[in-house]
């Protein structure tokens, strides 16, 4: 069998690594640099491709990063790409607090993958995102905000859900199905290529 395809993931956050060694562990030999990159202010889309570029030159190859948020819908979609900040300032209490005067308790998970082939090329996008509400915090507090954000027609948060359930469902998933399928047709097209030098 052909060796597993390399795919180098830069991360500061070991809970995102883990889970993306399951979801994409099977098809890719994945490795990782740990650095929390600096993020700019901005959409999530546009936070990701900064982080990419700034990844890209770091490694000097193919890499990708992710952005993760979770924007409220009471509250326009905030916090949004600053979730990170809320949640490390206010907690979860803090955070389920913001919405005590909204009947509106929904809100959106979403994972931005920006993968650019190396320095000097445009990161392309892939997005997952998922639906659902902030409810008190339920389950174990070991990632961010999974405690209370729970899936819609689900009756778990995050957090009280098996993690291969939530690796089924999440906005990480998503995101991954989508760059996976590219990277595949990709190694695909770069094999007959080569079949036909
Ligand atoms: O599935 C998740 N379930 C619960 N919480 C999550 C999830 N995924 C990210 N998170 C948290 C981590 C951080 O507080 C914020 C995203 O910020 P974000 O900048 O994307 O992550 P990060 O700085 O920890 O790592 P990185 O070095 O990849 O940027 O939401
Ligand atoms: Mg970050």
């Amino acid at each position: 069998m052909a060796d597993k395809q390399k795919l180098l993931f830069v991360t500061g956050n070991k809970n995102k690594l883990a889970e993306m060694q399951a979801l994409l562990g099977d098809h890719f030999q994945l490795d990782s640099i740990s650095i929390d990159l600096p993020e700019l202010q901005g959409s999530s889309n546009e936070i990701a491709r900064e982080k990419c570029k700034k990844a890209a030159e770091f490694a000097k190859g193919p890499v990708y990063v992710e952005d993760t948020g979770l924007g409220f819908g009471a509250l326009n979609g905030l916090p949004g790409p600053y979730i990170k900040w809320f949640l490390e300032s206010i907690g979860l209490e803090g955070l389920v607090k913001m919405l005590e005067g909204y009947t509106d308790k929904s809100a959106v998970a979403y994972c931005t993958i920006a993968y650019t082939t190396g320095p000097g090329s445009e990161p392309i996008l892939f997005e997952g995102s998922v639906k659902g509400s902030i409810v008190n915090p339920m389950g174990p507090r070991t990632f961010g905000w999974d405690p209370i954000f729970k899936p819609d027609r689900h009756n778990d948060t995050y957090a009280t859900m098996d993690p291969a359930v939530k690796n089924a469902i999440s906005h990480r998933s998503v995101a991954v199905l989508k760059l996976r399928q590219y990277l595949e047709k990709e190694l695909e097209l770069r094999r007959s290529l080569a079949v036909m030098e």
